[in-house]
């Protein structure tokens, strides 16, 4: 009997299931959100034994790149990239873009160049198989908690890209930041390309506003453009030149960023014929 009343519960709330998904906006973000991560686990599941071949390899980044570029399909998001002819065809260079949430994957993995490895924290080397797939795949990780370890991992860094051809990509702000601006920018992707004396190219996502919104539990299919400014030069530049090359990066991208939400910002539908 109580296995009768517990099966006829379960059947209810699976019925029930699909109209809270018509009915309820929050419970459509958490379940598209859900998805979403559970997607990517089960992604890295597939990646790491085709990772696994080769070992630890920047290469690896194409595998990734490649197992993510449908996601966007499934969530309605059409993106374009502009200004991809800014990218330097032959030498290492460092990637900054801004950071809205963990939707960015789906932008980077749109452009993401080859032999192009994210610096990101360390935390997500804890992920599970999503940390063992990027550390499959030559990302390198920082522990925000300790400045002088991270700073010694992007000198390396700057080694690395010189010595083994790789670019890197950094997120400046940071962490995620879902104002709808950018955050003052933190210098230690400037500092490396100081280092390594190789141009910064910035990379500006438009606004997420309005098609996803974490804080109104919103998510519905939209448009996102992907644009790449033109790479700033670095060789002949010193330590003292970082935080004037920080801010001059900072302002272009502001300025890309406001002038695509402008252009994308969704227009008052024409009223109604009287
Ligand atoms: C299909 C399968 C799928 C499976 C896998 C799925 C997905 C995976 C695929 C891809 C994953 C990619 C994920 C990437 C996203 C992750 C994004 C992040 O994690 S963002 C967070 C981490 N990133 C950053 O923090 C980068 C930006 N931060 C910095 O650059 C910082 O400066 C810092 C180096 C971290 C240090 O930060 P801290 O706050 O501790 O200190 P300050 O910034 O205040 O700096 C102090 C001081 O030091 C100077 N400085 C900084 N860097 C350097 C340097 N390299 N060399 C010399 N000096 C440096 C800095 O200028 C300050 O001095 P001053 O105030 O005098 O200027
Ligand atoms: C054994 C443990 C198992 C744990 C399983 C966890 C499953 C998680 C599954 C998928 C996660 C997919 C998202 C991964 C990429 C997210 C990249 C990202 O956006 O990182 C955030 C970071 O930039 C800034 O962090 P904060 O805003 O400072 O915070």
């Amino acid at each position: 009997m109580e296995v009768t009343v517990g099966t006829a519960a379960l059947a209810l709330a699976l019925l029930l299931l699909p109209v809270l998904y018509e009915r309820s906006g929050s419970f459509r973000f958490f379940c598209k959100m859900g998805f979403y991560n559970g997607w990517i686990l089960l992604l890295a599941l597939v990646a790491i034994p085709l990772c696994a071949l080769r070992g630890r390899d920047v290469e690896n980044m194409k595998i990734i790149r490649g197992l993510m570029q449908h996601v966007k399909h499934l969530y309605g998001i059409r993106m374009a990239v502009r200004g991809a002819q800014h990218f330097p065809p032959r030498q290492p260079y460092v990637v900054v873009s801004n950071h809205q949430s963990s939707l960015d994957l789906l932008g980077m993995m749109e452009v993401l160049p080859d032999r192009c490895v994210p610096i990101a924290k360390r935390e997500l080397l804890y992920m599970g198989a999503v940390g063992v797939a990027c550390w499959l795949g030559g990302i390198i990780f920082i522990d925000r908690k300790r400045t002088h370890d991270a700073i010694s991992v992007m000198a390396e860094a700057a080694h690395t890209m010189l010595s083994q051809d790789v670019r890197v990509w950094v997120f400046p702000e940071g962490t995620r930041n879902h104002s709808g601006s950018m955050l003052p920018f933190k210098r230690g992707a400037f500092h490396l390309a100081v280092q390594a004396q190789v141009p910064v190219v910035p990379i500006v996502i438009s606004s997420y506003q309005h098609f996803y919104s974490k804080r109104e539990r919103r998510f519905t299919a939209g448009q996102c453009v992907i644009q790449v400014l033109p790479p700033l030069p670095t060789r002949g530049l010193g330590p003292a030149d970082v935080p004037a090359l920080t801010e001059r990066v900072r302002a272009a991208m502001l300025e890309a960023f406001e002038a695509l939400s402008a252009e994308l910002r969704p227009t008052a539908p024409p009223p109604a014929p009287q």
